[in-house]
C-alpha cells in the first residue's frame, strides 16, 4: 500500500517507520524542512525514541520511506493518510486551538483522489472527526465521505520513547462515521501493526471495533481524564491525611492490594502533554463534568500547597534561597510540557524567595531559556522542592545541599534517613503542619 503520514514529530515519525517495516511504500509529510532533511538522510531529528535510528538507517536507504515537506507529492494516490499534527489547549480559556490541524487538513484536502482512507490520530474533542474534519475535507476536495473517501479515528496511545513497543502492546481503537467506514479503518490498521499476545485483555489484543469516531475520540480522553482525576482524588486523600496524622502511602498501598482499587499517589503536580491536557478537551463537550472540573483544579493547587508546607518550616519564604529540583515533567524524561516547575517558580517567586532550577537532564543553558536561575549541587539553599523523580535523587543528602533546613519531597522518593537534621516532608505523609 501507499501510505502517507502527516507530521514527522516524535509520534508520526516511528508510526510512518512501523507502517514501512510492515512492508509498505510511506511517505511523511511536515512543514519542518529540517525535519525533512534529516528523515531522508536516515537520521533520527529528535532524540530519546528507542531503536529510531537504527530502523531509519535501514528503511531510508531501502527506498521505504521518505519525506516531503510537500502534500501534492504525498497525498495523491495515497491508499491511506494517517495524520498526527498536534492540537493545542490554551492555558487561560481551556478551549482547543485548532490552528496547526485545520493548516494540515487543508493541504491534504486539496491534493485528495479517490479510494484513500484517512485516519486521525491525534487525540480530540469528542465529535471532531464528524462534524469538523468530514465537513472542511469534503468543501476543500469536492468529494464526498462514505463514496469517494473514508475518514476514521483512531487515537494513539503510545508513549513516547517506546513508542515501537507500546504499538505491539495496546489494542489499536477505531471507529468510523459508518459500519462501513469503520470496516475499512480496521482492515488499514490490520496491515498496519502487529500486536503482542495479550491474555490479560477481555478480548484479543488487535484491531478494536469502537463503532463509531465519536466512541474512540471519547476512549483515549477518558483513559487519560481518568488518571487525572484519580491522581486528584490521591492528592485530596493526601491532604486530608496530612492533616489527621495519617500515612496516606500506607492507606493506599493497603487499599490497593485487593483488586478493585487503583488509587494514584499524590504529589507536588500533573505534567506532561496528555494528562493535565486532555480532561480540558473532555470538558469542552461535556462542560458539566463537575467531577472533571474539580479533579484538574484541585491538581493545579499541589505546587502551592507544597510551596506552603516549605514556607511551614522556614516562615516568611522572602529573601530565603530555595532550590526546585526537576524541570520535567516526572522522572527520566527530558520534557518540560505543562511540567510543575512552572506553577512551582511561580509560586516561590511569589512569595519572594530567591528560586533556582536543577535538573540533571538539562544544561544550563536549557534551563536559563526558560528563565530560570540554574542551581549546582553544593551550592547553599535554605529549601529544596523536589518536583520530578529523576534517579538521581534518590541518593541526595543534606552534604549535597549546604544549609538545607527542609526538603518538600514533592514525588515521594528520597529516604528520610539519608536526611538527619532535615525536616523531610511528604505530601500525605501525616506530619500535621
Ligand atoms: N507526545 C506524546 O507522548 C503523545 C502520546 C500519545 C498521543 N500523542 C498525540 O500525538 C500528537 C502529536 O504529538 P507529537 O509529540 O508527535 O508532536 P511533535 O510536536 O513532536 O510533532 C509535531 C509535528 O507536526 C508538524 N506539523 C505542524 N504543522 C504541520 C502541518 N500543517 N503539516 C505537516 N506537519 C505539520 C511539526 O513540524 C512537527 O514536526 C499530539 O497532539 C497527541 O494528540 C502524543
Ligand atoms: C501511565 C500512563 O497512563 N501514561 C500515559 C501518559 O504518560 P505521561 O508521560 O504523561 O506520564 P504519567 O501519566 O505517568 O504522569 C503524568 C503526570 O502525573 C504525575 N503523576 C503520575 C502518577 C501518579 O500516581 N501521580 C502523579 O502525580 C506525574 O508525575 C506526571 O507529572 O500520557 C501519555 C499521553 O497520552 C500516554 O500515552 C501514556 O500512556
Amino acid at each position: 500500500m501507499k501510505i502517507a503520514v502527516v507530521a514527522m514529530g516524535k509520534i508520526g515519525l516511528p508510526l510512518a517507520v512501523q507502517f514501512a517495516e510492515k512492508g509498505h511504500d510511506v511517505v511523511g509529510v511536515d512543514v519542518q524542512q529540517r525535519v525533512v532533511d534529516e528523515v531522508n538522510k536516515g537520521n533520527e531529528p529528535f532524540p530519546g525514541e528507542a531503536f529510531l535510528d537504527e530502523k531509519l538507517k535501514k528503511l531510508v536507504p531501502a527506498g521505504k520511506l521518505r519525506a516531503t515537506t510537500d502534500y501534492a507529492d504525498a497525498i495523491p494516490d495515497a491508499d491511506a493518510v494517517v495524520l498526527v499534527v498536534p492540537l493545542f489547549v490554551n492555558d487561560e480559556t481551556w478551549e482547543p486551538d485548532f490552528g496547526w490541524m485545520d493548516d494540515a487538513t487543508r493541504s491534504l484536502a486539496a491534493h485528495l483522489t479517490k479510494d484513500t482512507v484517512i485516519s486521525y490520530e491525534t487525540t480530540l474533542p469528542v465529535g471532531t472527526t464528524r462534524n469538523r474534519w468530514k465537513p472542511l475535507i469534503e468543501e476543500i476536495s469536492g468529494l464526498k465521505e462514505g463514496e469517494d473517501f473514508t475518514l476514521v479515528f483512531s487515537p494513539e496511545r503510545v508513549l513516547t520513547g517506546r513508542v515501537f513497543a507500546d504499538l505491539r502492546r495496546y489494542p489499536k481503537l477505531v471507529g468510523g462515521l459508518s459500519a462501513e467506514g469503520t470496516a475499512k479503518g480496521i482492515e488499514l490498521y490490520e496491515q498496519l501493526l502487529d500486536f503482542d499476545d495479550r491474555p490479560d485483555l477481555p478480548r484479543p489484543n488487535g484491531v478494536w471495533n469502537m463503532g463509531t469516531a465519536e466512541a474512540a475520540e471519547m476512549a483515549k480522553l477518558a483513559e487519560t481524564t481518568y488518571r487525572d482525576v484519580n491522581i486528584g482524588l490521591a492528592n485530596q486523600f493526601g491532604k486530608f491525611a496530612d492533616k489527621n496524622g495519617i500515612d496516606v502511602y500506607k492507606v493506599i498501598d493497603a487499599c490497593n492490594s485487593q483488586p478493585y482499587s487503583h488509587i494514584h499517589r499524590p504529589g507536588i503536580a500533573v505534567g506532561g502533554h496528555c494528562i493535565p491536557v486532555y480532561p480540558r478537551l473532555y470538558l469542552w463537550t461535556d462542560p458539566d463534568a463537575s467531577i472533571v472540573r474539580t479533579a484538574r483544579q484541585a491538581n493545579m493547587t499541589m505546587p502551592q500547597y507544597c510551596v506552603d508546607q516549605a514556607a511551614s518550616v522556614l516562615g516568611d519564604l522572602k529573601g530565603q534561597k530555595i532550590v526546585v529540583l526537576g524541570a520535567s515533567y516526572r522522572g527520566k524524561v527530558k520534557e518540560t510540557a505543562f511540567s510543575g516547575v512552572f506553577p512551582t517558580v511561580k509560586d516561590l517567586v511569589d512569595a519572594g524567595a530567591e528560586v533556582t532550577v536543577h535538573d540533571p537532564m538539562f544544561t544550563d543553558a536549557e534551563l536559563e531559556k526558560f528563565g530560570f536561575t540554574p542551581y549546582h549541587i553544593g551550592e547553599a539553599v535554605d529549601g529544596a522542592l523536589l518536583q520530578a523523580d529523576h534517579p538521581e535523587y534518590k541518593d541526595l543528602g543534606p552534604n549535597d545541599l549546604p544549609g538545607i533546613r527542609v526538603l518538600v519531597d514533592g514525588r515521594h522518593v528520597v529516604d528520610p534517613a539519608n536526611w538527619e537534621g532535615v525536616e523531610v516532608i511528604v505530601v500525605g505523609d501525616g506530619e500535621a503542619r
